[in-house]
């Protein structure tokens, strides 16, 4: 069955950002959440770097650990990821006529303590990521582990809003990502999720 896309799409519209719980159930949590630490395991992890043309590793900006995810993956869990969000998009599409025509997604870990400053996710060279999506992988998160997102909503007035987002298991977070400028917040434990982009062509 198809989760209900309604009020996330009404949320980007209308405040530039959505958020829907339960995108992913309990089990498909864990079981991403497996297939990713058992490839952080196995050495393919990389620590995540900054910009697209000359890329650099600043730990005290960015301090995640990612994996993009091969499209044509035949790993069950992955495979139905990519999938439910194949079908989002479709929805996106005839909802919006965004005419998004791709999407990447990569795992991300960020160790205990780590965090991802305030930015933009749009390249200045590359306008071609739309929309941002981040589904997080953590079991039994309490608010009191942090690791928030935080988005800066723009006001009508000028001024500017802050959203936390708790990095719950099976949420979904999608925003424009040429507009919205977001944080990661360090946390007390292992911080686990898919973070990706719908782009156009
Ligand atoms: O994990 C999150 O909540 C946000 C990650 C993020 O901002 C990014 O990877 O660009
Ligand atoms: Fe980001």
């Amino acid at each position: 069955m198809n989760p209900d896309y309604e009020p996330i799409i009404d949320g980007i519209l209308a405040d530039g950002y959505g958020i829907l719980d339960n995108f992913l159930s309990p089990s498909e949590v864990s079981g991403l959440a497996l297939c990713l630490r058992n490839r952080r395991e196995a050495g393919q992890f990389r620590s995540a770097g900054i910009g697209n043309q000359q890329v650099s590793i600043q730990t005290a900006i960015r301090g995640d650990e990612i994996l993009w995810l091969d499209e044509d993956t035949v790993i069950s869990e992955e495979r139905a990821f990519l999938d439910r969000i194949g079908q989002f998009v479709q929805y996106v599409n005839q909802t919006c006529y965004l005419g998004l025509r791709d999407y990447e997604f990569h795992y991300a870990l960020y160790p205990t303590g780590t965090v991802y400053k305030r930015h933009l996710d749009r390249f200045k060279s590359d306008s071609r990521r739309k929309l941002s999506v981040i589904c997080y992988l953590n079991t039994n998160w309490q608010e009191s582990d942090g690791g928030q997102l935080a988005l800066y909503v723009p006001d009508a007035d000028g001024s500017e809003q802050q959203v936390t987002v708790v990095p719950a298991g099976g949420r979904l977070v999608c925003f424009d990502s040429g507009q919205l400028e977001h944080e990661v917040f360090p946390a007390t434990r292992e911080r686990l999720s898919v973070t990706g982009w719908l782009k156009t062509a």
